[in-house]
């Protein structure tokens, strides 16, 4: 079954939205509050080892019911049952979009074209463990006969964001090897990161779904050139290993047909982690890990599946997200996770809300006259609150947020732990209730300070608050865990798509850039220039040649 082509001012709870936006920008979330003593009750889910708190968002009960409507309207059961059963669901590229099947038990089976691809994903799993259990036990040794020190994934976009944000955030559990990444076309990037590593204990990933990526390849002679340098061909066997679907490109680059992990057009490189482009993941954390991170996705994928619209943490933080995006005006949602762990999960969901959701055509073709992809960002608190905190308090944007936090560190360090937790509430709490001037002002004249003074102060003292923030509390940060949390993230650009009417799987926002830069690049080398580019662009190439 297709996705219903619905655009979403066409629908009824659309509108209703539209007139409640209007009287809900004077409202108040602590107003929500005083009338309703269960409204956190009300408006929070469990699942697992989380809670999901939505209570502090500009969202009254009856605003609750129009944005379920909205899903109901928009035929979300239809598209999320289309999604989990392999239609061909990014039909600019005639693919399915199947990633949760990925992570899903061997005894379901998911046909595309066909074929039951469940059986292709649990071989290439074993392949991967056998793989990774052989490094790790030494069995696998190096050309110079060595066990592998470190790990170096080549790799851009989605073969570098995913591993990357969670090697990164599930270092605690690393077994032992170093892992790298290399990614920006930058040779400073390429050779810095090299300058670290020894080619006898160094295992080289190369990650490309299309191998035609030009960083990627590029990078990737360039680490063939430096390794040749102290070994031979013979040697890349050993230590090379690439992760790909253009299996010829990867056998012609020189690497050994067995040291090759497949992948599938039916995954999106954004949601390709789960595949064997996250081998470098398991690599690090070992394979049991890498599974219960998949475990995690597949318990979230099964709430996303089954959960009442009600009750559904993926759908209440889209519908929450289109709230502020397309009614009250809001750009852009920041990611504020208490945990220097997840420091990569914002520039990671960048990649994937943005080049999903960066869409300005509906699924009809024809020019969307409503707002679609937000912009995301974010950094770890408290840094991030000695940087940016100012702007959500006082500033004249509203940013609604999502505090990720966990019950438990990892270390059990509790004195750190506290304070770290302390702030995470105490942030939610002042960005909800403000201050008033009448706090204020009492505050200043409980000082020795003029009436005056006390009245020239006050303005820039005030914080307005009733901005609004989800908190997302968590046992512990955990491979499952982990896995449920990016899930979760999936599945709500997958929702927001939907409702919005685009086709979230696809990226040909980025293909010009990549085609102007390769002309580019030919008059870069050569002396004389076609003098096709604008007078900017031509003037700057002058300048970079001279
Ligand atoms: O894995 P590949 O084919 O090298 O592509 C890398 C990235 O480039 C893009 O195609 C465009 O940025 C991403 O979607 C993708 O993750």
């Amino acid at each position: 079954m297709p996705l219903h082509n619905l655009n979403p001012n066409q629908l009824k709870a659309w509108n209703s939205l539209k007139e409640s936006a209007s009287k809900a920008e004077n409202d108040s979330i602590l107003e929500y509050f005083e009338s309703d003593i269960n409204r956190f009750e009300n408006f929070h889910v469990k699942f697992n080892e989380f809670v999901f708190d939505y209570s502090k968002h500009l969202i009254s009960p009856n605003i609750k019911s129009e944005l379920l409507q909205l899903a109901e309207e928009a035929k979300l059961k239809d598209a999320i049952e289309a999604y989990f059963t392999g239609d061909k669901i990014n039909q600019t590229e005639n693919r399915a979009v199947l990633h949760t099947a990925l992570r899903q038990s061997k005894t379901t089976s998911i046909e595309v074209d066909g074929e039951n691809i469940v059986l292709k994903v649990e071989a290439v799993l074993q392949q991967m463990q056998s793989f990774v259990d052989k490094v790790h036990s030494g069995e696998w040794k190096s050309y110079a006969g060595k066990t592998f020190t470190d790990v170096v994934n080549i790799g851009i976009g989605g073969s570098d964001l995913g591993p990357n944000m969670v090697t990164e955030a599930l270092q605690y559990y690393n077994k032992g090897l170093k892992t790298h990444f290399i990614s920006n076309v930058e040779g400073d990037h390429v050779h810095q990161t090299l300058k670290k590593l020894n080619p006898e204990t160094t295992l080289f990933l190369i990650v490309s779904k299309s191998f035609t990526t030009q960083e990627t390849l590029t990078n990737a002679n360039t680490v063939r050139e430096w390794f040749l340098n102290d070994t031979n061909k013979e040697s890349i066997k050993d230590n090379f290993v690439a992760v790909s679907t253009n299996l010829e490109a990867v056998k012609n680059f020189g690497i050994a047909s067995d040291n090759i992990y497949p992948m599938y057009d039916w995954v999106g490189g954004r949601y390709s982690l789960w595949s064997s482009v996250g081998l470098s993941i398991a690599l690090s954390i070992g394979f049991e890990n890498f599974k219960a991170l998949l475990k995690g996705a597949e318990e979230m994928d099964q709430h996303f599946r089954n959960a009442d619209f009600s009750e559904n943490i993926p759908v209440i933080s889209a519908l929450i997200s289109i709230w502020y995006n397309n009614f009250l005006d809001a750009e852009s949602e920041a990611i504020i996770p208490y945990t220097q762990y997840l420091q990569k999960l914002a520039p990671y969901l960048q990649q994937a809300s943005m080049e999903s959701n960066g869409k300005s055509v509906d699924r009809d073709g024809k020019k969307v006259n409503y707002q679609t992809g937000n912009l995301v960002w974010g950094e770890p608190g408290t840094n991030s609150q000695h940087a940016f905190f100012q702007l959500l308090h006082q500033g004249t944007k509203l940013i609604p947020a999502d505090f990720i936090g966990f019950k438990n560190s990892l270390f059990g360090d509790k004195k750190h732990h506290d304070i770290l937790m302390a702030n995470f509430l105490a942030q939610t709490e002042a960005l909800l209730k403000g201050k008033t001037a009448e706090e204020v002002r009492k505050e200043l004249e409980s000082k020795n300070i003029s009436a005056e003074e006390v009245e020239r102060l006050l303005p820039f003292k005030v914080f307005e608050g009733n901005r609004p923030t989800t908190s997302i509390l968590i046992d512990k940060l955990t491979p499952r865990n982990l896995g449920s949390l990016i899930a979760m993230y999936e599945h709500k650009i997958f929702v927001q798509g939907v409702i919005w009417n685009i086709f979230s799987f696809d990226q040909w926002g980025v293909e010009l850039g990549k085609q102007l830069a390769n002309s580019i690049l030919n008059e870069l080398k050569s002396k004389t220039s076609t003098g096709t580019h604008d007078q900017s662009t031509e003037a700057l190439m002058k300048l970079y040649k001279s």
